[in-house]
C-alpha cells in the first residue's frame, strides 16, 4: 500500500525533533536561569503538537490494494466492502452464500458509476470457514485472483445465546470453528505469501467480548478471547517482516448478529436483541476499520463509555467486575435453569 498522508512519517519526525531541540535549549536556559513553568508549558505544547500531527497523517492508501473481506454478504462485512470499494481497493468478498455475495458485487458495481475515485469490480470466493479443508482451497483461489493479498480482514463470525449447563459441547466447538479456527486457518494459509513479499496486513474483527466475558455468551466470548490472544502473538511474530496485525474490538453494532446467533441446542436464536438494534451504525464502524487499516493500528476498541470502563475494570479491579457479572447473571437467568 502507498503512503499518501497529508504529512509523511518523516515530516512528523522532523517537526517533532525540532520541537524537542527547542525544549532542550529552553531546558538549559531554565536550569541556568531558574523557573520550571515555561519548560512544563513547552513540553505540553509539544505533546499536543505531536498528537495533532499524528491525527493529520492519513496513513497508507488502499487505492489499488487487494483487500479480502470474510463475511462480506451482510452486516459489518458488507459495509466494509462498500467503504473499501469506494476507497479504490480491489476486493475479494468471501461468504458461504454465492447469491448473496453476487448481490453485494452488483450493488458495489452500480455504486461505482457515481464516484470520481478509480474503483475495481469486486471478486467473490464462496466457502465455509468452519470447514478446514475448504479454507485452504479457498486461500489458493484467493491468491490466484491477483497473485497476492495486501489486506486480509477476518470479519465473519457467529454469536451465541445460552447458559453453559444447557449447552451441548458440539455448539461450543462449532462457534470456535467459525470464529477462531476458521480465521486462524485462513490467516495461516495466506501468511507465507505475505512473508515472502515482506508486505501485507492482517486484520481481525474481534469484540469487546474478546476482552471481557459476560454471562450467557460462553462460546462467543471464549472464541473472541482466543482470537485476541492468537492475533496478539501473531503481531509480535510477524512485525519484523513488515506485516502489521490489527485487532478491532467493537461494542454492539446494528446488524443481524443476534438474529443469526446459535443457542445451546444448536438452533438459531432468531431475535434482534435491543442491544443490537440500538448498537452503532455499521457504516460508522466500517469507516473506523478503514482508518485502522490506513494507520496500521495495533488494537482498537470501538465502544461507548460503559463497555470501555468495563474493559479497564476487568484488569484494574477484577473482584468488582466479577461481582457485577454475577449480579447480571442472576438477573438474566435463562428459563431452563429457573
Ligand atoms: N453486531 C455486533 O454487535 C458485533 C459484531 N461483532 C463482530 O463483527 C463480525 C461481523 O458480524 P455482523 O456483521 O455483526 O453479523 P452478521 O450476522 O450480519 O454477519 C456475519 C457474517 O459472517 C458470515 N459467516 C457466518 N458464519 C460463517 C461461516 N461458517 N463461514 C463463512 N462465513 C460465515 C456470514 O455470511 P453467510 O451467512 O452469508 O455465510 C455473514 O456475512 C463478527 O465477527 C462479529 O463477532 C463484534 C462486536 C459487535
Ligand atoms: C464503578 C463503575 C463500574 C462500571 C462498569 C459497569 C460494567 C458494565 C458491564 C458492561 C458490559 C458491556 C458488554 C458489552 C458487550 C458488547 O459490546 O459485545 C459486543 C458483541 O460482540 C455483541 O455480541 P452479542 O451476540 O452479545 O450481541
Amino acid at each position: 500500500m502507498r503512503r499518501s498522508g497529508i504529512l509523511s512519517r518523516d515530516h512528523t519526525a522532523v517537526l517533532c525533533l525540532s520541537a524537542i531541540q527547542q525544549i532542550r535549549s529552553s531546558a538549559i536556559e531554565r536550569v541556568m536561569g531558574g523557573g520550571m513553568l515555561p519548560l512544563v508549558l513547552t513540553s505540553l505544547g509539544v505533546l499536543l503538537l505531536y498528537r495533532l500531527l499524528v491525527r493529520l497523517r492519513n496513513g497508507a492508501s488502499v487505492q489499488g490494494a487487494v483487500v479480502v473481506i470474510t463475511g462480506a454478504s451482510s452486516g459489518l462485512g458488507k459495509e466494509c466492502a462498500r467503504v473499501f470499494h469506494a476507497a479504490g481497493a480491489r476486493l475479494v468478498l468471501c461468504g458461504r452464500d454465492a447469491a448473496r455475495l453476487q448481490q453485494v458485487v452488483k450493488e458495489l458495481t452500480a455504486a461505482s458509476a457515481d464516484t470520481q475515485q478509480q474503483t475495481f469490480p469486486p471478486s467473490s470466493v464462496v466457502f465455509d470457514l468452519a470447514d478446514a479443508g475448504k479454507v485452504s482451497r479457498a486461500a489458493e483461489e484467493i491468491l490466484k485472483l491477483y497473485g497476492h493479498v495486501d489486506v486480509l480482514i477476518n470479519n465473519a463470525g457467529i454469536s451465541y445465546r445460552g447458559n453453559i449447563l444447557d449447552t451441548h459441547i458440539s455448539v461450543q466447538r462449532d462457534v470456535m470453528e467459525t470464529n477462531y479456527f476458521g480465521p486462524v486457518a485462513l490467516t495461516q494459509a495466506l501468511l507465507p505469501a505475505m512473508v515472502e513479499r515482506r508486505s501485507g496486513h492482517i486484520v481481525v474483527i474481534s469484540s469487546v467480548q474478546g476482552k471481557i466475558a459476560i454471562p450467557y455468551r460462553s462460546a462467543y466470548a471464549a472464541s473472541k478471547h482466543a482470537t485476541q490472544a492468537y492475533f496478539d502473538c501473531l503481531r509480535a511474530e510477524v512485525e519484523h517482516f513488515g506485516i502489521p496485525v490489527t485487532v478491532i474490538s467493537p461494542g454492539y453494532i446494528r446488524t443481524n448478529l443476534s438474529v443469526n446467533a446459535v443457542t445451546g441446542d444448536g438452533s438459531t436464536y432468531g431475535v434482534l436483541d435491543k442491544t443490537t438494534a440500538t448498537g452503532w451504525d455499521p457504516i460508522h464502524v466500517a469507516h473506523a476499520v478503514l482508518k485502522a487499516v490506513r494507520q496500521r493500528s495495533k488494537d482498537v476498541v470501538l465502544a461507548g463509555p460503559l463497555p470501555t470502563v468495563a474493559v479497564y475494570l476487568r484488569t484494574l479491579w477484577p473482584a468488582l467486575f466479577f461481582k457485577l457479572m454475577s449480579s447480571r447473571a442472576r438477573k438474566e437467568r435463562k428459563p431452563k435453569t429457573e
